[in-house]
Parts: C-alpha cells; sequence; structure tokens
C-alpha cells in the first residue's frame, strides 16, 4: 500500500526510473517529481514521462511526503544538503544506495528536525544505467534491506515499508553496519573479483589474440556482463564501504592462497573437499528458494567471526 501522495526521485538513473515504472503499475494516484543534476538526464527523463521535471533538486522536493535519493552514494551528502532546506516537515528521506553506514554518515547532519530519515537498500539492478535503462518489474520478488535509525517513527518505517511492497519487493530490517558487511559479500567483492577478471582476460587478449573474447565460456560472460556495471556507481561503493570490502577481500586472498597452494602441490583431495562445500552452499540457496535474489543472511552473520 503507498501512503504517500507525492513521491520525490533525486538522480534519475537505473533505479530511480524502475521505481516510477512500477510506481505507475501500481495505478495508484501517486505524484512522481524528479531532478537528476544533468540537462541530458532531465531532458530524456521528461520524454520518457517518468516524472514532471525540475531545474533544481529543491524545487522537486517541494511538498514531497517521500524523497528517495538516487544518486551515487558519494554524491548523496551534497544533495542532502541541497534539499534540506525545501523538504516539507513531516515527510520521509530515504535512499537507495548500496552502502548503509557512510550515506547514513554524509546525510542525517543535514536533515532537519521533524523529517524522518530511513535509509533504503533494494537489492535488485542491472548493469545498465541512466532513465531509460529502468523497468517496472526490477524488483518484484527482490529484498529491499530497510536501516532504520534508533529514533525512526515506527509508522514511518511501516509507510516506507509498505511502499517497498506495492512495488513488489520484500522487505527485511537490518542494522546499518551489518548491511555493508552481507553486502561487502554478497554484492562488492563479488564485482571486484568480476572486474578483476574482466581486467586480467583483456592482459591475456594481447597474447591469445581474439581467443579470449571469441570463445567466451558462460561463466566469464557473466563477470563481463557485472564488469560493465556503472564506474562511478561502484567507485563509490568501495570508497564508502572500505573496512568490510577489506575484510572480505583478506578473507577472500587467503582462500585463494590455498586454492593455489592446493594446486601447486597436486592436492586433489583439498580442491574437491573444498568444490563439495561450495557446492552445497549453492544447493542450500536454492533449496531455500533465494536463488534469485535473496543472500542467506543467517548464514553470513554466524560467518562473520
Ligand atoms: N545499479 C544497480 O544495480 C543498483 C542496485 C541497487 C542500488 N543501487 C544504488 O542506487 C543508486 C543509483 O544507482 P543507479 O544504478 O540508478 O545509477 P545511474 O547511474 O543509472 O543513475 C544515477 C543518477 O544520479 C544522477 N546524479 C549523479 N550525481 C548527482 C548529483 N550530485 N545530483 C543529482 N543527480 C546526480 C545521474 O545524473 C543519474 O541520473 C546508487 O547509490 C547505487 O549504489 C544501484
Ligand atoms: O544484477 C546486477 O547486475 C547487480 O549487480 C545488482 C546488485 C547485486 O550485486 O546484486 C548490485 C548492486 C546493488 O547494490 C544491488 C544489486
Amino acid at each position: 500500500m503507498i501512503r504517500y501522495k507525492r513521491v520525490a526521485l533525486i538522480g534519475l538513473g537505473l533505479i530511480a526510473s524502475s521505481i516510477s515504472h512500477a510506481i505507475r503499475r501500481t495505478g495508484l494516484p501517486v505524484e512522481i517529481h524528479g531532478y537528476a543534476r544533468s540537462e541530458a538526464t532531465r531532458t530524456e527523463a521528461a520524454r520518457l514521462g517518468l516524472a514532471t521535471i525540475f531545474e533544481t533538486a529543491g524545487e522537486a522536493v517541494e511538498g514531497a511526503d517521500l524523497v528517495i535519493l538516487c544518486v551515487p552514494v558519494g554524491a548523496m551528502g551534497g544533495v542532502a544538503q541541497e534539499i534540506a532546506p525545501h523538504l516539507a516537515p513531516g515527510a520521509t528521506v530515504s535512499d537507495v544506495g548500496s552502502v548503509k553506514r557512510a550515506v547514513i554518515d554524509a546525510v542525517q547532519p543535514h536533515l532537519p528536525e521533524g523529517v524522518e530519515f530511513i535509509p533504503g537498500h533494494p537489492l535488485a539492478g542491472t548493469e545498465h544505467s541512466g532513465p531509460g535503462s529502468g523497468f517496472a518489474t526490477l524488483f518484484d520478488n527482490r529484498w529491499c534491506l530497510l536501516t532504520p535509525l534508533p529514533e525512526s517513527a515506527p509508522a514511518a518505517v511501516e509507510a516506507l515499508t509498505g511502499f517497498w511492497q506495492a512495488l513488489g519487493a520484500r522487505v527485511d530490517r537490518m542494522e546499518p553496519d551489518h548491511h555493508d558487511l552481507v553486502l561487502a559479500v554478497t554484492s562488492h567483492v563479488p564485482h571486484l573479483i568480476a572486474y578483476t577478471m574482466v581486467g586480467v582476460a583483456d592482459h591475456l587478449r594481447r597474447v591469445t589474440e581474439q581467443e579470449v573474447i571469441n570463445y567466451s565460456a558462460a561463466g566469464f560472460r557473466d563477470f563481463t556482463r557485472i564488469a560493465a556495471s556503472d564506474p562511478t556507481m561502484w567507485r563509490d561503493v568501495f570508497l564508502n564501504n572500505r573496512e568490510a570490502t577489506l575484510d572480505v577481500l583478506g578473507r577472500f586472498t587467503e582462500e585463494l592462497f590455498a586454492l593455489q597452494r592446493a594446486i601447486r602441490l597436486g592436492d586433489g583431495e583439498h580442491l574437491h573437499a573444498y568444490f563439495t562445500r561450495t557446492r552445497a552452499i549453492r544447493r542450500g540457496i536454492i533449496d531455500a528458494g533465494q536463488d534469485t535474489a535473496a543472500p542467506d543472511f543467517g548464514r553470513l552473520a554466524s560467518a562473520k567471526g
């Protein structure tokens, strides 16, 4: 159920345009206001009919009861500062950033008393960006994680939960630092590995000429899809989730060295046991009905120690 009458989307790329399409799909009479920094994006968003487009972020949020920041994580603080004087009393401000603690630290100090800040993160996306890349079904059956602050009003959290459910998502709540660790494991470091592998293949291409590209197997193709994701978004993710990604990368490197050693020593037992364990994890995810988007938070939490 959407309880908001006017939703303002700041930043009009993949996620904002998908929110707009998904709101329209509900058929509810929700007004959508929008702003993006570049004129080209504003023009394209207007042409696509995503929202009523404004020339400034301040104008776009006026009178909105829900404002969602849909810009790269590193731009959230600046946008919050810009919109703060224009926010309606009682409005809820949320975001869709892939990192939560750094966004809270950047946004919260700018927001006036009487405005609720409830950070969020839909675990749904593609490698495409820009206003033309969104679609109404992006959030269907995917998780949206909310990381409310201790002072968040329960009624405001309920209203935001209802909003994401109306857009097709399943909603869960999580503590922000825990969110950042879980996402480092399930999304951030996997993206870094894909970027690295595609970079390695590109170096090798100079040795193997075209073969790496021409005969790409399915696994590598999946890596290239992920490695085509927006460079600004992912730069900001790593700069703003430094501690958790470095922690997970350290563990990853240790495991990689152990596998490298097993290959060098011809230790088939080690390799077989390792791959048996990882296969069981994948099967566990499928058995739990989580094979589309949802990581197993319980298992990840217990793996932290
Ligand atoms: N792409 C994904 O898979 C995905 C999934 C979930 C969450 N997210 C998060 O959602 C946010 C948006 O990602 P996206 O994929 O929609 O990106 P995108 O590149 O498609 O869109 C970003 C938009 O923000 C605008 N923008 C950039 N800086 C701005 C500023 N300072 N002021 C106003 N507008 C500005 C850009 O013009 C663009 O319209 C990011 O924080 C990202 O971490 C992305
Ligand atoms: O499917 C993809 O292309 C994605 O990378 C989406 C994905 C993910 O890692 O699952 C990427 C970043 C977001 O913060 C959430 C979702």
